[in-house]
C-alpha cells in the first residue's frame, strides 16, 4: 500500500486540477495582489523569542489521519482568540479537507478573529497553491521537503517570498535536512523539525535534538508535534530549541488557550 503521503499527495494532484480549471493564473495573481496585507510570521516568532519566552505556534486542527476527530466543536474563529489571548505568536492552520477536514475558509476567518500571522497548513506541490495560499490571506507557507524535489522547494520557496510571505520548511530525518541545506535556500531558514514521522506516525521528540547538532548556526529552528507537557517544553528549551508547532494538546482541551498558556509557563 502506498504511505499516506503518497497517497495525499494524489489527492493534491486532482485539487489542482481543479484549481487550475476554476482560475487562471493571472486571476488568482489579482486575488493574491489584492489580498490582506502580510503579517510578519518569522518576525513574530523571533519576538517572543528575543523576548525570552516560547514562540509557539498554536494549530487550529479539527481531526487528522492518525487520530481521527480530534475537537468535535470546532470554530476556528473562537480557538484562534484563545490562542491570542494566551500568547500564541502564531497560528497554523489546516486546510487540507480531505485528511485533515481542514478548509481554506477556516484560515480565513481565523485570521479575521485576531492580529497574529498565519501559515497555511497542507501539502503544496505546485505554484498556484503557494498563490492560493497569498490569496486567502496566509502568511506564511509550509513546504514539507519529503514530498518536493530539491528544484521544487527552491521554486516554490522563492515564490512565497517574491508574494511577501515566510516559508516554514519542514524535515523529520537526515536525509531531508541534506536535501533543504543543499536547496541553498536565501535564510536565514525557519526549520521546523517534525517529530512525527508522517509515513508511520511515530511520535519522538528526540527527532529534534538528535537532529540538531547538525543545523546551520543561523537556522531558526521549530519543534513540530508531540508536544504534549510543560516538561516537552523544558526538555527543548534546554536544549536552545524555543520555537514550537502545538495542536493537538491544545485541541483536545476545553479551553485550548488556557491549556497553551499552562504548557509554556
Ligand atoms: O498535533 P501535534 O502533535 O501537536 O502536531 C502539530 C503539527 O506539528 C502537525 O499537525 C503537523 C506537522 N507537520 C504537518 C504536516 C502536515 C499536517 C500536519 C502536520
Amino acid at each position: 500500500m502506498a504511505d499516506i503521503l503518497e497517497r495525499i499527495v494524489e489527492v493534491k494532484r486532482d485539487e489542482i486540477r481543479a484549481l487550475k480549471s476554476r482560475y487562471s493564473l493571472s486571476a488568482l495573481e489579482e486575488l493574491a495582489g489584492a489580498a490582506d496585507r502580510v503579517r510578519g510570521f518569522q518576525a513574530s516568532l523571533r519576538s517572543a523569542v528575543a523576548a525570552g519566552r516560547a514562540g509557539v505556534i498554536a494549530e487550529i486542527k479539527k481531526a487528522s489521519p492518525s487520530k481521527g476527530v480530534i475537537r468535535a466543536d470546532f470554530d476556528p474563529a473562537w480557538i484562534a482568540g484563545e490562542y491570542a489571548a494566551h500568547g500564541a505568536a502564531c497560528l497554523s492552520v489546516l486546510t487540507d479537507e480531505r485528511f485533515f477536514q481542514g478548509h481554506n475558509d477556516y484560515l480565513v476567518a481565523a485570521r479575521k478573529a485576531v492580529a497574529l500571522p498565519a501559515i497555511r497548513k497542507d501539502f503544496l506541490v505546485d505554484p498556484l497553491q503557494v498563490i492560493e495560499a497569498r490569496a486567502i490571506g496566509a502568511d506564511c507557507v509550509l513546504l514539507i521537503a519529503a514530498c518536493l524535489s530539491v528544484g521544487q522547494l527552491r521554486e516554490l520557496y522563492g515564490l512565497a517570498q517574491s508574494l511577501g510571505m515566510d516559508v516554514l520548511v519542514e524535515i523529520h530525518d537526515g536525509m531531508e535536512l541534506e536535501q533543504v541545506l543543499s536547496a541553498q535556500l536565501a535564510g536565514p531558514l525557519l526549520l521546523g523539525i517534525n517529530n512525527r514521522n508522517l509515513r508511520t506516525f511515530e511520535t519522538r521528540l528526540d527527532t529534534t535534538l538528535d537532529l540538531l547538532p547538525r543545523l546551520p548556526k543561523d537556522c531558526e529552528v521549530v519543534t513540530e508535534s508531540g508536544i504534549a507537557a510543560p516538561a516537552d517544553v523544558k526538555r527543548m528549551r534546554d536544549a536552545d530549541v524555543h520555537r514550537f508547532l502545538i495542536g493537538e494538546s491544545l485541541m483536545r482541551q476545553p479551553s485550548p488557550g488556557q491549556a497553551l498558556a499552562k504548557l509554556v509557563a
